[in-house]
């Protein structure tokens, strides 16, 4: 086989983002783009692509992730692409206990449906992703690559959930989520030559959409926010976050919600959306909270309890070396990390206001002694590293 292309699919629960990467002595990105608004009810789905001739936008009509996994096949297609992909991988939000990329074949499919419940608002669009792309090209290898992997280094003490221990059987225990993001940042922390990744304390912060946070000792991740499922930890776009769970007994009683609706409010309705009621979208929020005391209220929410956790695990760790902001909202937004790390000057932490607003790669002063880092993630290239370890005739 003539290996030369890696294609990367990273199916979130209302969106496929994807990637092409050229096989040489590195990988080479050269294609990005992204299908946004999959399976919103009557809204159309965006598809976006960007390669070396330019950017590429077609509105397309509403379609579940088979059918934009289907039209994005076929773009790929008809423009010449799809015939150099020697290999695709996936990220797969949950793997249970597996701690490693494997190559999918049936019995990893029936494997993973079992792990539907236990993630639905990823796993089974994830599956029926790769089931698509089985159907049209049944000889192209597919490697899943699992968020969940990332965690598995967790000690009981942050993993057992405080419910009868009879319920562990049933695999209910935190998880963690935002892996691939986090073994990327590690690794791009131990590139640049910060050596807290190897021997240290690190706070590592995705915020995005979703968001978490994992605190990780020597390299080795120790806790982290997300847990059971991806809803939990800090307050996101459209998930709750922690919540007390005496208000599923109030709203099922008082409200009359089945577990049904509670589940589609906690994880669509809720967070800053819910909170705002206007957005999900941490830009305009920013833009509304001068004249909107909701969308202050919900930034105020997220920042305080990003806060929150930075101390938990700052005590968890005995201390802090290196925090890294990352993800959409951690990457762009100066104004959401001062208000973060607003008030830590007691760990350690202390921004230098002008390398902050130029979301520069270290923003912290030198009085502090926390290295303050901005790091793009990129979820992507770890998928394709994966692939190209875990298919042999791409060795190189
Ligand atoms: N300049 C910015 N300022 C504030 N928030 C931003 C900025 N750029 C992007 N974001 C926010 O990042 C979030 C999306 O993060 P991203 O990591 O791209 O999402 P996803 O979880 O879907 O991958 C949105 O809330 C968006 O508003
Ligand atoms: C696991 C998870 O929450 O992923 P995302 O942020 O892509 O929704
Ligand atoms: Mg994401």
């Amino acid at each position: 086989m003539i290996a030369n292309r890696i294609l990367t699919i990273n199916g979130g629960s209302s969106s496929i983002k994807f990637a092409v990467f050229d096989i040489g002595k590195t990988l080479t990105r050269a294609l990005v783009g992204k299908l946004d608004r999959i399976g919103c009810d009557g809204t159309q789905v965006k598809f976006s692509c960007q390669d070396s001739s330019g950017k590429h936008e077609v509105d397309l009509a509403a379609l579940d992730h088979v059918g934009a996994t289907e039209f994005l096949m076929d773009w790929l297609t008809s423009n010449g692409i799809i015939k150099g992909v020697s290999a695709i991988g996936h990220r797969i939000v949950h793997g249970m206990q597996r701690t490693q990329p494997e190559i999918v074949n049936s019995d990893l499919l029936n494997e993973l449906r079992r792990v539907c419940p236990y993630a639905p608002e990823h796993v089974p669009a994830e599956l029926s992703i790769i089931e698509s792309i089985r159907n049209r090209l049944p000889n192209v290898p597919q490697v899943v690559c699992f968020d969940t992997a990332f965690h598995r280094t967790m000690p009981r003490v942050a993993t057992v959930m405080a419910i009868p221990r009879r319920y562990e059987s049933a695999g209910i225990q935190r998880y963690g989520f935002h892996g691939l993001s986090y073994a990327y940042l590690v690794r791009e922390l131990r590139r640049i030559g910060d050596s807290a990744a190897t021997t240290g304390r690190v706070i590592l912060a995705h915020l995005g959409n979703g968001a978490s946070m994992a605190a990780v000792v020597d390299g080795i991740c120790i806790d982290t926010s997300m847990g059971f499922t991806p809803a939990s930890g800090l307050p996101m776009g459209t998930r709750s976050g922690d919540i007390d769970p005496g208000v599923f007994r109030y709203l099922t009683q008082q409200e009359g919600l089945d577990a049904g609706s509670l589940h589609r409010m906690l994880n669509h309705e809720s967070g800053l959306q819910g909170v705002s009621e206007t957005s999900s979208d941490m830009r305009d929020l920013l833009a509304a909270e001068s004249s909107d005391q909701r969308a202050a209220e919900a930034v105020n929410l997220f920042c305080y309890q990003a806060k929150k956790f930075i101390g938990g695990y700052a005590a968890a760790m005995g201390g802090v070396d290196t925090l890294v902001f990352s993800g959409g909202v951690g990457e762009n937004s100066a104004e959401i990390r001062r208000r973060i790390c607003d008030g830590l000057a007691f760990l350690g932490i202390d921004l230098n206001p002008s390398e902050n607003l130029a979301n520069a790669a270290l923003i912290s002063t030198t009085e502090g002694h926390v290295a303050v880092r901005v790091v793009p993630t990129d979820e992507e290239v770890m998928i394709a590293h994966s692939v190209a370890e875990r298919v042999p005739a791409l060795q190189t």
